[in-house]
């Protein structure tokens, strides 16, 4: 019997962020571990015309939930969707809601966020932060509560190479900063952006920092972890393998790179490839919940789930299985052939940009206006290339995370957890893994049918022959004006044919003499 699916059968459960791509996931655990869980509390917000409960009704009718409807065919009774905005005060929950969620709540998974790079420093202050500090001011007034597990990333200290699980302090207080987004305007604070994220690459990882301070700050009469991840992949196991409903990540650019949009990146092969299958994050994430109300650590533990010190794979050898896959199982209509170039230079980048990615954009909007259509290319390649010099940073470094807490915690499992809550990367192998990475980006992400794999192929052989033909053609031209235009290359020029001329007389002369 696994303790930690017994600990949570019986338990009002509330989780921020269910509808986003790990809280989906972590759900569907929790249903099909701890089928006898009391409720499960989801704080959601109406998006893209569609109600809470419509949000609601459609993830449990996704595949993802399959097995969880045959496991707890009452699942739709225990999940009891909020309404809330994280954005506003007291999250716009009501009064009565919010009585229910404080007097009832057991465990609390705080995983909402924004994880866009570049969104206004005031809204990912208010999501990252504020919204951190208001859930930690609830957590406090709920008298049942065992535990508030709090979703962070192993990039906040991005700054740094060696990351150890503690809290590291900003320079400015988050206190102070969520009081000056009060007063400040927009100009100002875009002006001030640059120096307080300092060495930091971008908004998401300083205000995630901020909103690990805020943690620290307030977890005085509380029990509380902090889970950080590297970067969050499809699944490794379960329910299934290769399930992913986003872009985020790597999952975008294997989409580019699959269907030939994006043929070359400014990547160091050798730095680590830190990724970590969502379902790993999920399991950490039910193990520390379990742990940290049960065993009441004397402070904030923090722990670490990453790949890269105990099972490294470098973008060297993840680049070489995604094109080995895209072999096998070709997405389609793909744009070009798919390649990979990782180059370290910057200018050796801007060159594979102009010739590889801004050019064939150009020559492939000619051809549509010609036939009349509305050009498009230059404008999504404008807006990948402006995505991969974001994404950039992260695969031109390597940094070394210590795994202490996590181990520890993996030490404390019994054997059947785990193997239930297995978060154990050391036994993932990477080559299965991308493969079926890129095969549920194919399936679930671009809902392309593999009966249509041997049409692709046959549509990458079509392109391969359009390259050889446009190759050969532009050459042709190329020598035909530049002969035309230099005594030298006339000169070379007779010199090979009358060459190419006297051999192949003389190969002809001696097969004669042969026969
Ligand atoms: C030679 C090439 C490779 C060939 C071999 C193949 C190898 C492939 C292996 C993998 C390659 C390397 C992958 C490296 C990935 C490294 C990621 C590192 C990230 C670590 C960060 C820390 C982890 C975290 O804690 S948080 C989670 C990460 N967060 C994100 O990933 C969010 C990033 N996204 C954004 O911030 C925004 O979307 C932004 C700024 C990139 C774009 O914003 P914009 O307002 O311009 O537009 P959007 O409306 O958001 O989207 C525009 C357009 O782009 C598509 N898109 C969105 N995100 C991605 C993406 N990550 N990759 C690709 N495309 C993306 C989006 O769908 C839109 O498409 P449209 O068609 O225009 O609608
Ligand atoms: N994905 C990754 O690679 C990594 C993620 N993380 C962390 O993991 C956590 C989960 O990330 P992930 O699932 O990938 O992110 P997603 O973007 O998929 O999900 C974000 C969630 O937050 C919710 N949310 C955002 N704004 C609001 C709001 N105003 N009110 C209510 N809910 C809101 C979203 O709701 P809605 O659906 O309504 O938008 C969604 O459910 C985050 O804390 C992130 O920092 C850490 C490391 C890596």
């Amino acid at each position: 019997m696994s303790m930690i699916a017994a600990f949570y059968s019986g338990k009002s459960i509330l989780i921020t962020g269910a509808t986003g791509f790990m809280g989906k996931v972590l759900m569907e655990k929790l249903f099909r571990t701890s089928p006898d869980l009391k409720v499960i509390y989801i704080l959601v917000r109406p998006k893209a015309g569609q109600t809470t409960q419509q949000r609601v009704f459609q993830i449990l009718n996704s595949k993802l939930f399959e097995k969880v409807k045959e496991i707890c065919p009452n699942v739709h009774e225990k999940i009891r969707a909020i309404y809330a905005d994280l954005n506003q005060n007291d999250f716009a929950i009501s009064k009565e809601d919010m009585q229910e969620l404080l007097s009832c709540t057991n465990i609390v998974f705080h995983c909402a966020a924004t994880v866009r790079f570049d969104d206004h420093l005031r809204h990912a202050v208010q999501l990252n932060v504020t919204a951190t500090q208001q859930l930690l001011l609830m957590a406090s007034q709920m008298p049942k509560l065992e535990a508030f597990i709090h979703i962070s990333t192993a990039f906040s200290n991005c700054n740094l190479t060696h990351i150890d699980e503690v809290i590291y302090p900003c320079s400015v207080e988050p206190k102070k900063i969520i009081d000056s987004m009060e007063w400040l305007d927009d100009a100002i604070i875009d002006e001030i952006t640059p120096k307080l994220i300092g060495d930091r690459p971008n908004i998401y990882t300083y205000t995630k920092a901020l909103g690990e301070m805020v943690v620290q700050q307030e977890s005085e009469n509380l029990n509380i972890a902090i889970i950080r991840p590297s970067i969050v992949g499809a699944t490794w196991q379960e329910p299934f393998p290769g399930w992913v409903d986003n872009l985020n990540g790597p999952s975008g650019l294997i989409i580019a790179a699959g269907k030939g949009f994006l043929r070359s990146i400014r990547a160091t092969p050798m730095a680590v490839a830190d990724l970590i299958p969502v379902d790993t994050v999920v399991n950490l994430t039910l193990a520390v919940g379990w742990y940290t109300a049960v065993h009441r650590p004397k402070s904030t533990l923090i722990y670490h789930c990453t790949s890269g010190n105990l099972n490294p794979c470098n973008w060297r050898e993840m680049g070489f299985q995604v094109l080995a896959t895209f072999e096998k199982v070709p997405f389609e209509r793909a744009f070009r052939r798919p390649n990979a170039d990782f180059t370290t230079n910057t200018i050796t980048s801007q060159y594979w940009n102009a010739v590889s990615h801004r050019a064939p954009a150009i020559i492939y909007d000619f051809y549509l206006r010609l036939t009349g259509r509305k050009p498009r290319m230059t404008k999504v390649m404008n807006r990948l290339l402006k995505t991969v010099s974001m994404l950039e940073y992260f695969v031109n470094r390597s940094w070394e995370w210590s795994t202490y807490n996590t181990e520890m915690l993996m030490s404390e499992l019994s054997p059947e957890d785990q193997r239930v809550f297995n978060f154990d990367v050391r036994q993932l192998n990477w080559l299965e893994y991308i493969e079926n990475y890129v095969l549920g980006v194919k399936k679930y992400l671009l809902k392309e049918d593999m009966a249509g794999i041997p049409e692709a192929k046959q549509h990458l052989k079509r392109l391969r022959n359009i390259h050889y033909l446009f190759n050969t053609a532009l050459l042709l031209i190329a020598w035909r004006l530049l002969i035309a235009r230099s005594q030298m290359a006339r000169n070379v020029w007779f010199f090979i044919v009358s060459f190419c001329y006297k051999f192949l007389s003389y190969f002809r002369a001696s097969s004669t003499l042969k026969v």
